[in-house]
């Protein structure tokens, strides 16, 4: 069999940011794997440390108050931690860039976007700057605004047209992974789906790698091939789609589909995981999720839960799946 090649791999990835409040565990030693061609996608609700974790890919932790305290991620095989800041910055701009869930970070008010989107292509191809112009019209228009606003300034679109003016900026690079952070929620949902489909297209046609990272298992649904479930700074469950969606393991990601909208289930009555996420300077003893768990018993308040393998592609970390618990999840629905 051909040996696998990753994108991405992280080992073992803590990180924390200290506040007045206290220190937040924001990522508490996750692993995560991306294979050449393949879009992961990233699900968990808010401050579940998605972005931190995107953040942790581009060394773009704020320090302080952020600080990574252990673990590695290789790039391509390759330890960033070892690059130094010139070549990290090389690999920002090179091999990897990201959608931020704010347009307004990656552009420029007093810079056309024509010339932004410009400026990225000179950088990335050998054209000169008329080339380059024609190329980032033409980059507008595979993202649907008409060529001839590249004049404009980005106060003059909407926040969707400004979502898919870094879209097209991201694009530009050819990057060889793009890191999306919730790319399309400031889209209605005919936009939404376009630049979807166009992501999409990008992949098949120069096998970009992706983490996408979203609230919409509809998103998910349509352009993952894996997906990490996150919960307080942990991945809970990882699987392919079809283990995820059909052999659904963790307590947390069976709420997550009872609580989120489902294309496929319209009617159904939402159903609200109770509680709130926990305090993150103050995580709860033994399984994070136990305060929120309907099947939380005595012994999930204490034992941290491990990782374990349900199948060559599906693990998940719930005590209900050590043998040596004896904690059962009860109802048809679970494995
Ligand atoms: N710069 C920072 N200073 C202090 N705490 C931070 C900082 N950035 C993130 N955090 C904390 O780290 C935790 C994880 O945040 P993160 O932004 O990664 O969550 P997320 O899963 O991306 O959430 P969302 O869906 O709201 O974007 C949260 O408790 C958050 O408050
Ligand atoms: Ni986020």
């Amino acid at each position: 069999m051909q040996e696998k090649e990753y994108s991405v791999q992280i080992r073992d990835l803590s990180v924390q940011f200290s506040t007045t409040d206290g220190v937040v565990h924001a990522i508490n030693g996750i692993d995560l794997d991306i294979e050449k061609g393949k879009t992961l996608g990233l699900v968990g609700e808010t401050g579940a440390g998605k972005t931190t974790t995107a953040l942790s890919i581009l060394r773009l932790i704020p320090d302080p108050p952020g600080e990574i305290t252990g673990g590695t991620i290789l790039l391509d095989g390759k330890n960033i931690f070892e690059y130094s800041l010139q070549e990290m910055e090389d690999i920002r701009g090179d091999y990897v860039s990201m959608i931020f869930q704010d347009p307004m970070t990656s552009l420029n008010p007093v810079m056309s976007v024509g010339e932004q989107i410009a400026e990225v292509i000179l950088l990335h191809q050998k054209v000169n700057k008329k080339e380059a112009m024609v190329r980032a019209q033409e980059m507008l228009e595979l993202v649907g605004i008409p060529g001839e606003r590249a004049s404009e300034y980005p106060h003059q679109f909407s926040g969707g047209m400004k979502q898919r003016v870094v879209i097209a900026m991201a694009l530009a690079c050819n990057p060889n992974l793009l890191i999306a952070d919730e790319p399309t929620t400031a889209l209605d949902v005919t936009i939404q789906a376009q630049v979807l489909d166009l992501m999409q297209k990008l992949r098949e046609k120069y096998g970009t790698s992706m983490l996408m990272i979203t609230h919409d298992l509809g998103i998910v649904a349509e352009v993952c091939d894996e997906v990490s479930i996150m919960y307080a700074g942990y991945i809970v469950e990882h699987g392919t789609l079809e283990d995820i969606f059909d052999h659904t393991a963790h307590p947390y990601t069976k709420g997550l589909f009872d609580s989120l909208p489902n294309i496929k289930r319209r009617n159904e009555e939402l159903k609200p995981i109770p509680g709130l996420m926990p305090d993150p300077t103050d995580l709860p003893s033994g399984c994070p999720f136990h305060p929120r768990c309907s099947h939380c018993q005595e012994i999930c308040k204490t034992r941290m839960p491990q990782i374990t393998q349900l199948s060559d592609t599906h693990t998940v970390r719930c005590l209900a799946y050590e043998p040596d618990a004896g904690v059962t999840l009860g109802g048809a629905d679970h494995v």
